[in-house]
């Protein structure tokens, strides 16, 4: 049977055929080498968990295949500053309309609206994608490793170090973290959801995160909603998070940032 991802990959294929009917890469280039320079991602990250506070990626994201509707009319603007202002390291902007009901507008208004730096959340399948990412305003990009090879995965992250971009490598399981390990990019998102059965379970970060090769940073993703389940998670060494549903729902978004932040 065919998972969620199977289905997003399907159409992605698509989207990526179009777009490569629209433009060339060489135009997208053009406009990557014009836009205002990255705001070094992964650096901001460190220089949170320096100071001894957790860095959070904040996630606007209106649904999910998961958790279906969340904020549908959401304005991107207002949840950034939202975000900015309770203290996030990075912010994580879904451009996937179809399953997420986000867009590259969004990840080019947020850009213009607040000073942190941008992951670009996308099913990369194609460099093309990465040099499209950097003409929006991206400072990093999502590679999943269950939707592509090594070979592909090089690609992208060379893409992307090539556009002074830095990779999150997202693994699930055991195998996907050995990959991980051997790929050049530092950035290591364990996702707690199973993007193949929509099942999430911190239990995930918990198996995975003492695997992690050294000079790795690891990022624990997905399902985390409250300051408990930071303080479980930094058990593990995690002292970089990446949050969605539970922030877009809170009716306090700055103060949930605050206290996600500074939970020890
Ligand atoms: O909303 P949550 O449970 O806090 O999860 C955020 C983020 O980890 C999740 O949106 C995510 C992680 N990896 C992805 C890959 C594609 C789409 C979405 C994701």
């Amino acid at each position: 049977m065919a998972t969620a991802l199977d289905r997003i990959i399907e159409y992605k294929r698509d989207e990526v055929a179009a777009l490569k009917a629209n433009r060339s890469m060489e135009s997208l280039l053009a406009d990557a080498a014009a836009a205002s320079p990255t705001r070094g991602f992964a650096r901001r990250m460190s220089d949170i968990v320096s100071s001894g506070e957790n860095a959070l990626i904040c996630e606007l994201k209106r649904k999910s295949p998961s958790a279906g509707e969340i904020m549908p009319g959401a304005d991107p603007v207002a949840i950034a500053k939202d975000y900015e202002n309770g203290g996030a390291a990075c912010l994580s902007i879904l451009t996937d309309f179809q399953s997420f009901g986000g867009s590259l507008g969004d990840l080019a208004a947020v850009r213009a609206a607040v000073d942190l730096p941008l992951l670009r959340k996308e099913f990369m399948i194609d460099v093309i994608q990465v040099a499209e990412a950097r003409a929006f305003g991206a400072d990093a990009i999502l590679v999943i490793l269950s939707a592509v090879d090594d070979a592909l995965a090089r690609d992208l992250i060379g893409a992307a170090t090539d556009l002074g971009m830095d990779a999150i490598v997202e693994v699930h399981e055991e195998d996907e973290l050995e990959r991980a390990n051997a790929l050049p990019s530092a950035l290591i998102g364990i996702n707690n959801r199973d993007l193949k059965r929509m099942v999430t379970e911190l239990e995930t970060t918990e198996r995975l995160a003492g695997r992690l090769a050294p000079g790795k940073s690891l990022i624990s993703e997905s399902g985390i909603s409250e300051p408990a389940h930071i303080v479980r998670l930094r058990k593990t060494g995690a002292q970089r998070f990446l949050i969605g549903e539970s922030l877009m729902k809170s009716s306090d978004r700055q103060l949930q940032c605050e206290n996600l932040r500074k939970a020890s």
